[in-house]
């Protein structure tokens, strides 16, 4: 089988990203996500995404991270929006529909604001918090998260006994002058720090913006900046969230697999 792909990348998280409207790509092939996935012996990838078709929406966005288990992926639905434009299925706004379902989002130039499915509450777990923000995300406070060992101690998180048996995202964060956040984030699914996650951004600007009385949180990462805007409303919940940040196409390619 030969498949067409497009390499994208939101802030260096990066995916495969595969036209399969026409739903040829066998979905329950987890394998091949992995090979497709693998940086040695594939195309090389935190994640693949599958663009199909769904009725009442101008697309479904099929997420799957690196060793091929699902959720929802803020910077891979970034990448997805601007995939659907190139392939003309959009043009600058659109609904579509991923695994916590439906999103709307508008394209801004080369950027993407991407509307995250609303937050009902943060929870505090020891001295850090966890929120899922359409994926799970445990988040801690950190001196300085430059030169914090995120894959060690997101590793222990992601695996505690806590979170079992699906585990979670593993956010460290530090705020800088002009509060501004720098995040590095252990990525469940990819097993090793991402150079950005958008959930990820989005968990920690929420909990920052709750302890701060912001609305909007700037958000530094290894992998590029991104920003994060929200409504917090006295229950205690989260709306109106935007995720709003670049989505580039970095190549084409076709792979031939068995
Ligand atoms: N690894 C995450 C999904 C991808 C999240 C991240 N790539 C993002 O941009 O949100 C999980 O299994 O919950």
């Amino acid at each position: 089988m030969e498949i067409t792909f497009y390499k994208y990348q939101g802030t260096g998280n990066d995916f495969v990203m595969i036209d399969d409207r026409s739903e040829a790509f066998p979905e329950r092939d987890l394998a091949l996500v992995q090979r497709l996935c693998d940086r040695r012996f594939g195309i090389g990838a935190d994640g693949l995404i599958l663009i199909r078709n769904k009725q009442d929406y101008d697309f479904e966005m099929i997420y799957y991270n690196a060793d091929g288990s699902q959720s929802m992926c803020g910077n891979g639905a970034r990448c997805a929006v601007a995939f659907s434009k190139f392939l003309g299925i959009i043009d600058q706004r659109t609904s579509f529909w991923a695994i916590d379902g439906a999103h709307d989002a508008r394209m801004a130039g080369d950027w993407v604001e991407l509307g995250m499915r609303d937050v009902l509450s943060l929870s505090n777990t020891g001295v850090d918090f966890f929120v899922n923000t359409g994926s799970p995300h445990h988040v801690r406070y950190v001196e300085n998260v430059a030169d914090y060992p995120v894959f060690e101690e997101g590793r222990k998180i992601r695996y505690a006994s806590e979170y079992a048996p699906g585990g979670t995202n593993v956010n460290f964060i530090t705020p800088l002058l002009g509060g501004e956040l720098f995040v590095r984030t252990y990525e469940r699914g990819v097993e090793n720090e991402t150079l950005s996650c958008g959930t990820g951004v989005t968990a920690c600007a929420l909990v920052y913006g709750f302890q701060n009385q912001l609305n909007e949180v700037n958000i530094k990462t290894p992998g590029g900046n991104l920003r994060v805007r929200f409504t917090k409303a006295a229950d205690g919940s989260f709306t109106d969230i935007l995720l709003i940040g670049p989505a580039e196409q970095v190549f084409e390619g076709k792979i031939s697999v068995q």
